[in-house]
């Protein structure tokens, strides 16, 4: 589906917003939600418009390039109609495919990736190893700049005691488990002893295997089964999509006060910006992105890191 935004510099943008939904509302079907964000639904298309304190942003999604065009019109001239007492500069942002975008350009990517510590001997064995092994399913281990930056996290944050949900071959783990002191721990969950078992090998080849508990089942009856007092220093959630507000609730509750929760993929893939994307794990991640920006347990950054990556700090 095409997506395209603008952002209307103005003084009034709660004042717009509303009249465009009750007015377009009319002939399409509205909404205004409690957050102040409202959208109009129209047969070709739909448009969701934020107000923030000077500009009112339009998000225009269609079925095709026909009708963005047609529903960026209406929305457009009625925009400027209602705006008498100021002159308005609607710029739509030339179309994108939801399911196409990715926060960095790749070329920029491969240039981050290649200017950070670059991964030991162990790590690039571990990713040939993983793709050997896994095949497609290798796309699933995080890229080494994520892993640098894991590693970081923890000896900035000087965690003791993390968490991690989605082990796959152990590269996360491994990156994060050497951020940890000797004495440090680190309970590392997945539902595959398959791929757990070359995580198992690679523990043990980069010393960090003693600092690292497996449990195997489902994440949310391991998290479920901790005690539940906040003692998490750090948690990274790398799992199943659809469980990630679950995988949430329980670490945020869990996590000592200045404690860090790590969540990749939270971009997926632009997925999460584009209201063609319907499945469970689609809705789950927009749920919890909108979840995480206004939960007042957390401060909370989301990082334009590889797939999106989410900081949120417990207060
Ligand atoms: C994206 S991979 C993790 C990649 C890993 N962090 C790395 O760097 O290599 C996701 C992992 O989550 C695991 N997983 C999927 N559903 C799960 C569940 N319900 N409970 C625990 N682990 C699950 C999968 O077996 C898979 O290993």
């Amino acid at each position: 589906m095409p997506i395209s935004t603008a952002r209307v510099a103005t003084t009034r943008p709660a004042r717009y917003l509303k009249q465009l939904v009750s007015h377009l509302g009319r002939k399409a079907t509205s909404s205004l939600a409690t957050d102040g964000r409202g959208t109009i639904t129209f047969s070709r298309g739909t448009c969701v418009l934020t107000p923030s304190r000077d500009q009112l942003e339009l998000i225009v999604t269609a079925e095709d390039l026909e009708g963005l065009a047609g529903v960026q019109d209406v929305v457009a001239r009625h925009l400027l109609r209602f705006a008498t007492q100021e002159e308005l500069d609607v710029r739509w942002s030339a179309p994108v495919a939801g399911g196409d975008l990715e926060i960095v350009d790749p070329v920029a990517g491969d240039y981050l990736l290649t200017h950070c510590t670059p991964a030991d001997e162990l790590l690039q064995e571990l990713v040939a190893r993983t793709r050997e092994a896994t095949g497609g399913a290798a796309g699933m281990q995080i890229a080494h700049d994520e892993g640098a930056f894991l590693t970081m996290l923890v000896r900035l944050t000087g965690a003791r005691r993390a968490v991690e949900v989605g082990v796959f071959t152990g590269y996360s783990s491994i990156c994060i488990a050497r951020g940890l002191p000797a004495d440090g721990h680190l309970l590392a969950c997945d539902v595959s002893e398959e791929w757990t078992d070359i995580a198992r090998e690679y523990w043990e080849r980069a010393g960090v295997a003693e600092r690292i508990e497996l449990k195997i089942g489902p994440a949310l009856e391991t998290l479920r089964a901790l005690p539940e007092e906040p003692s998490i220093d750090l948690a990274f959630i790398d799992a199943d999509k659809a469980n990630y507000p679950a995988y949430y609730e329980e670490l945020v509750q869990r996590l000592r006060p200045g404690g860090l929760l790590v969540l990749d993929n939270v971009f997926l893939g632009g997925r999460v910006l584009d209201p063609a994307y319907q499945e469970e794990h689609h809705l789950a991640m927009r749920r919890l992105n909108d979840l995480m920006a206004r939960d007042e347990r957390v401060e909370s950054v989301m990082l334009p890191v590889r797939d999106g990556v989410t900081l949120a700090r417990k207060r």
